[in-house]
């Protein structure tokens, strides 16, 4: 069957990918970037007409994506997986594809591109290569970037590109991070500083937060089997995503920008609000399904809402422990938001495996579970199905042999002569990485840890 490209174009896209010229880079290019961000700019160029803002996308670490996508002249489709039957739209915002590990020295220079306003980045919690909430100064790459090689890290690659340039720039995370735009901005003050010098464009530029939320599972075969059935050519950069889409960016631009307003996003003064009812309602339940799920067999987040006891659960969660802690953003009904996300989370079209949203633990629980844990403790409340799904954590972590964690080798370290309940809740509570000396302290917490670990625990471990 042949292969997507421009000249093979079965849908046509929205907009014409010949007409863009490149005004955003975006800094990891997996699939929720293509589902969301260029999505929402392809949207704001057909409504604008502007055509000065193609993506120049990045994928930082294999050469995959670029297999992908350089062969089909950057187009891709969408295969959206709702109640009814899927449909497909074939996406042609993105206009470049640079690969980091290969081409260090041209996504600096593309960065720098007096052509391009913004940035965008979806690199995972992980990419951000943060301890404590500030710069992880020994990691190794972060230092090897500093003796100023071809920078290979994000904050890098920014840091990098900045110095280079006389106009301000606006970067915009798009990562499931608590206050992801200023976290960002810390971190690349604290690599200037590490470096002894800060460029003047860096007080100018702009790191608004923003809150993202589309659910984009990893593509599988089945999808791409799929998708050239729907498009009769074959799409090896296929991505699948359910319909809901949503983007809320604070309104502080350094420059021009496009006009994602048009494209269904919205600006506005203060993201807090919806950031932490989404990483609180949605990305923590996710996370509880993900670690009881798998620890149950369930393949899939569908699979495991559609458990009773694990609905119950999740609705618990939500109602009881995660709603105290949250200021409604205007005209958010958090109890109704919370239903559609575990509708959501019921589609089964999507097959987000478990295992996918339970993977990096170690950098999703402090976002997700431990800030709200924080907040009920110190309300004097005893939040069991939030620790419950700590302790399914401390569980899947134990019980995992091949774990998909940034600090995998820390963790199993640690676990390595815990043969109880006890003591794996005293191995993994030590962590400071990952609980803040609060809750090591918290003296109900670890009790309650303990049973609840011991519980989950399969009967032959
Ligand atoms: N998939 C979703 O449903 C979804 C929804 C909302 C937000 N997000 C955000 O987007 C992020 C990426 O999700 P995805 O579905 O695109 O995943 P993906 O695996 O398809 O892509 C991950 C991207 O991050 C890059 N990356 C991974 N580790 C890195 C590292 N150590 N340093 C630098 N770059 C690194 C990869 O190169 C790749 O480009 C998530 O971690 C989350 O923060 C995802
Ligand atoms: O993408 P991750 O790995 O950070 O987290 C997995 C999911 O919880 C997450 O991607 C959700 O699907 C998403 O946040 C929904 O908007």
């Amino acid at each position: 069957m042949p292969r997507l490209s421009l000249t093979n174009l079965p849908v046509t896209p929205a907009v014409d990918p010949g007409s863009l010229s490149i005004g955003v880079v975006h800094l990891g290019l997996g699939a929720f970037h293509r589902a969301h961000q260029a999505v929402v700019t392809e949207r704001a160029a057909v409504a604008t007409g502007n055509t000065r803002w193609g993506i120049s996308g990045v994928s930082q670490r294999s050469a995959a994506v670029r297999e992908q996508l350089a062969p089909q002249d950057g187009l891709y489709a969408v295969l959206e997986r709702g109640l009814g039957d899927p449909t497909v739209q074939v996406i042609g915002s993105i206009r470049e594809v640079l690969t980091a590990p290969e081409s260090p020295e041209a996504v600096v220079a593309r960065i720098a591109d007096p052509a391009v306003s913004v940035v965008t980045l979806t690199v995972t919690e992980k990419g951000y290569r943060a301890k404590g909430g500030g710069l992880d100064l020994d990691d190794p790459e972060i230092q090897a970037d500093l003796t100023g090689r071809p920078p290979r890290t994000v904050v890098g690659q920014l840091a990098a590109a900045l110095a280079r340039r006389e106009a301000p720039l606006t970067i915009v995370s798009c990562d499931n991070l608590v206050a992801n735009g200023p976290f960002l901005r810390r971190l690349v003050a604290e690599y200037f500083d590490a470096r002894g010098k800060t460029p003047d464009v860096f007080a100018a530029s702009r790191f608004p937060a923003s809150m993202v939320d589309r659910i984009v599972p990893a593509t599988t075969e089945d999808d791409r089997a799929e998708a050239a059935r729907l498009l009769g050519v074959r799409d090896e950069a296929v991505v699948v995503a359910e319909p809901f889409l949503q983007w809320i960016i604070e309104d502080e631009f350094a420059g021009d920008r496009p006009a994602w307003e048009r494209g269904g996003a919205v600006l506005t003064a203060d993201v807090a609000p919806w950031e932490q009812a989404k990483l609180r309602i949605l990305n923590a339940t996710h996370s509880m399904l993900a670690y009881l799920g798998a620890l149950r067999g369930y393949e899939t987040i569908a699979e495991a809402v559609r458990d009773d006891e694990l609905a119950a659960l999740a609705h618990t969660l939500i109602t009881e422990d995660v709603i105290p802690t949250l200021t409604p953003p205007d005209g958010l009904d958090l109890t109704a938001y919370g239903a559609t996300v575990l509708e959501r989370f019921a589609n089964p079209a999507l097959k987000h495996r478990t295992t996918q949203v339970a993977m990096d633990g170690s950098v999703k629980l402090p976002v997700r579970l431990l800030g709200t844990l924080q907040d009920r403790l110190t309300a004097g409340a005893e939040p069991t199905t939030l620790t419950l799904a700590v302790a399914a954590w401390m569980v899947y972590v134990h019980t995992t042999p091949a774990l998909d964690d940034p600090q995998a080798p820390a963790l199993k370290s640690a676990l390595a002569n815990a043969t109880t309940p006890t003591a794996v809740v005293d191995a993994l509570l030590a962590l400071p990485t990952i609980f803040p000396a609060t809750l090591q302290s918290a003296p109900a917490l670890r009790d309650l840890l303990i049973t609840q670990v011991a519980a989950l625990t399969p009967r032959n471990q």
